[in-house]
């Protein structure tokens, strides 16, 4: 079994995390269940900063806020001075309800509202990162109309191919993000921002995916941006204060992912876009990075109950479990992997090869094909690793099942961030037909 952060087993046979006994956890809030290891959301963070303040640069870490977003993760993301990336007007919302600095939002997106730029402009975010031509125009007017500029990063397209899921890819040419940097609209959508009164163009952005395991990517996009940021400063005097390299740091989910430590990342950017900096004879700029799942998906674990079984002689034994695609649909989507124990017996011996089914009404409902448990007894505990990053933040009422509740952990003390959706907050939206719209209250 690989133990995340703080995780470990206890006197009691039990897994514990963040100094709280998962079993009492799961008594306490029900399951399904996502618990949190803020220690280790707190180290991961301190590490990028750390990284950056060693090598002496002038930085910010933006946590994407699209991996886990509630108010008490902006909380904590503020704690630890971290800057917040958004990409709509619920992921800004809930940045406002938790009184995050909104001088450090970087607002996100390649379809923004008319309201979203409003709503942006007004609580004066730090800056927008315009993704394409109609958003700049978009941008434009709404600043003129308000009479306010705006700080902007220019989202472009390297034209990499990172090696990770098709999904989770973003830096290809044929890519629904960004301005391509090589046919040309990048350098058309820089002399645009350059030429407006409303745009202040801090710098360049770029996003090259997601669950990328080394960084010939990363400084590839360095390398490919820097040869254009030269011939930009020669051709149009333009030099960034700020190039944004984006997320996309892979983390462990099972012992087939060897990822390096989230701080050779950072190091092998520097040091290319020092050496190109040198080379062209060009001001280094800020470096901004925005992870997502590096900041918290090792740091969350799912806690299910095991209920009915279902033995397919000679082909498999299927558990199911009470949640699966609604609090995780990250298996059914990219086929992604996880490791599992029984939190309740996790010194027993592992004694059988089972595959992990949800709840819901479809077949790729599976949170796991083929792992080795103990023999699996209905009521109990599964805990799944790795959930923290895409689980609650894609989470879903499909068959109207409620979604879990988020509890954070830390120092043997749990703290209850989300609540559970209760079947009234399943119906809250809905407006009868006739009046025969029953007797449960809504
Ligand atoms: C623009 C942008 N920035 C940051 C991230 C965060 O990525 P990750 O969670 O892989 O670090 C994403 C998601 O892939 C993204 O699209
Ligand atoms: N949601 C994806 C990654 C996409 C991230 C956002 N660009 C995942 O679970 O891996």
């Amino acid at each position: 079994m690989h133990f995340y952060g703080t995780s470990a087993i206890n006197e009691a046979g039990h897994l514990e995390i963040g100094g709280c006994d998962t079993v009492e956890l799961a008594k306490k809030y029900g399951t399904p269940l996502y618990v949190y290891d803020v220690a280790l959301i707190r180290e991961r963070a301190r590490g990028f900063k750390e990284t950056f303040d060693r090598l002496n640069v002038k930085a910010q870490v933006a946590y994407a806020s699209k991996a886990f977003s509630s108010i008490a993760m902006v909380q904590l993301a503020a704690e630890e001075g971290l800057s917040l990336d958004v990409v709509s007007a619920g992921e800004l919302y809930t940045a406002l309800a938790a009184g995050f600095p909104t001088e450090k939002i970087h607002f996100h997106g390649n379809n923004k509202s008319e309201e979203e730029l409003k709503m942006a402009l007004e609580h004066k975010v730090g800056c927008i990162v315009v993704d394409n031509f109609s958003e700049l125009s978009l941008l434009e007017e709404v600043c003129s109309e308000q009479k306010t500029q705006m700080s902007v990063l220019l989202r472009v397209t390297p034209g990499i191919e990172a090696h990770t899921h098709d999904y989770i890819l973003t830096g290809q040419e044929d890519s629904k993000f960004g301005f391509d940097l090589q046919n040309g609209q990048a350098e058309k959508a820089l002399l645009a921002a350059a030429d407006s009164p409303w745009i202040d163009l801090l710098g360049i952005h770029c996003h090259i995916g997601s669950q990328i395991f080394d960084t010939t990517g990363f400084v590839l996009a360095a390398e490919k941006i820097m040869e254009k940021l030269n011939e930009w400063s020669k051709k149009h005097h333009f030099e960034p204060k700020v190039l944004n390299l984006g997320g996309g740091f892979g983390i462990r989910y099972t012992a087939e992912d060897d990822p390096i430590p989230p701080a050779r990342y950072v190091e092998e950017i520097i040091t290319k876009v020092k050496e190109e900096s040198i080379r062209y004879g060009l001001e280094m700029p800020e470096i901004w990075i925005e992870p997502g799942r590096s900041l918290v998906g090792d740091s969350g674990t799912t806690l299910y109950e095991a209920g009915s079984q279902k033995d397919v002689p000679n082909v498999r034994k299927y558990i199911a479990v009470d949640g699966g695609m609604n609090d995780n649909i990250r298996p059914a989507l990219y086929d992604a992997k996880y490791e599992a124990v029984l939190a309740n017996r996790a010194n027993d011996p592992k004694e059988e090869l089972v595959s992990i089914a949800g709840k819901c009404c479809e077949s790729g409902d599976m949170l796991i094909w083929d792992i080795h448990l103990p023999q699996v007894q209905k009521g109990d505990l599964l805990a799944v690793f790795c959930t923290g990053a895409y689980g609650y933040s894609m989470a879903n009422n499909y068959n109207r099942i409620p979604r879990p509740p988020v509890v954070f952990v830390e120092n043997g003390r749990d703290v209850l961030v989300v609540r559970r959706e209760s079947l009234k907050d399943i119906i809250h939206l809905d407006m009868p037909l006739n009046a025969n719209a029953g007797n449960y209250s809504r």
